[in-house]
């Protein structure tokens, strides 16, 4: 592949491995979830989502999708129980959208897509950095949020609004003070498997939790996306792995590591 990665007839994800040969690897991302396969992990702790709007710093159109970036160099915005032990700080989180309704989402629930899927890419403190994290085993844990049609998204808004400045790849603008926060559902219940960067270099260095509780985004809105950005995504690549096993940890009618 002479050029770049991207998502064209030549240089897709069916050829993302001539460049990057993990993309056959044991643990690639992203997958189809399947509930009725899941497994009950009683040794699951609910997910703590720790954000400062404060952190918050700007938006930047990377060609594939567009990213709100954060300040990381303390622990202010953070993502702490869970599947995950230690502390993981939130660096940027992004979207895939898709060029109609019925896609944009990478991870797939009984096959089905949804129209987007929002990834919080949060690193490993036991690393000095979000480079160094990476490429590790434990580097990564990407909180996953499933976007239907539905209710329009005010809290979307603030992000679609500022699509308008930044139309060409490399462009980015100042956003400060925004909440990541609301933009989560209200069950943080999820299902979790370690998987990899579903964009290269695809490292293997990602414990997804991927949301089961999906937030909305109105016909509307999802218009407004498509006409300011081309937004890219992918979906499980043939061939991959059989479908690993995953935990789900529902709050409420379970206790931490007691009995259903
Ligand atoms: N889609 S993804 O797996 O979150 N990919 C990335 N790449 C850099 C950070 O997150
Ligand atoms: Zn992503």
């Amino acid at each position: 592949m002479s050029h770049g990665w991207g998502y064209g007839a030549t240089n897709g994800p069916d050829f993302w491995a001539d460049n990057f040969p993990i993309a056959n690897g044991p643990r690639q991302s992203p997958i189809n979830i399947v509930p009725k396969e899941t497994q009950y992990d009683p040794s699951l702790k609910a997910l703590k989502l720790r954000y400062d709007p404060f952190n918050a710093k700007g938006i930047l159109n990377n060609g594939h999708s567009f990213q709100v970036d954060f300040v990381d160099d303390t622990d202010s915005s953070t993502l702490t129980g869970g599947p995950v032990s230690g502390t993981y700080r939130l660096r940027q989180f992004h979207f895939h959208w898709g060029g109609s309704d019925d896609r944009g989402s990478e991870h797939t629930v009984n096959g089905i897509k949804f129209p987007c899927e929002l990834h919080l890419v949060h690193w490993n403190t036991k690393y000095p950095s979000f480079g160094e994290a990476a490429d590790k085993p434990d580097g990564l844990a990407v909180v996953g949020v499933f976007l239907k049609i539905g209710a329009a998204n005010p809290r979307l808004q603030k992000v679609l609004d500022a699509l308008d400045v930044i139309k060409n790849k490399g462009k980015q603008t100042t956003f400060a003070n925004f909440d990541a926060k609301t933009l989560l559902p209200g069950s943080l219940d999820y299902w979790t498997y370690d998987g990899s960067l579903t964009t290269p270099p695809l490292l293997e260095s990602v414990t997804w939790i991927v949301l089961k509780e999906p937030i909305s985004v109105s016909p509307a809105q999802h218009t407004e996306q498509q006409r300011k950005t081309r937004m890219k995504t992918t979906t499980p690549r043939d061939g991959q792995v059989p479908q690993p096993s995953l935990h789900w940890r529902r709050r409420g009618s379970m206790l931490h590591g007691g009995q259903l």
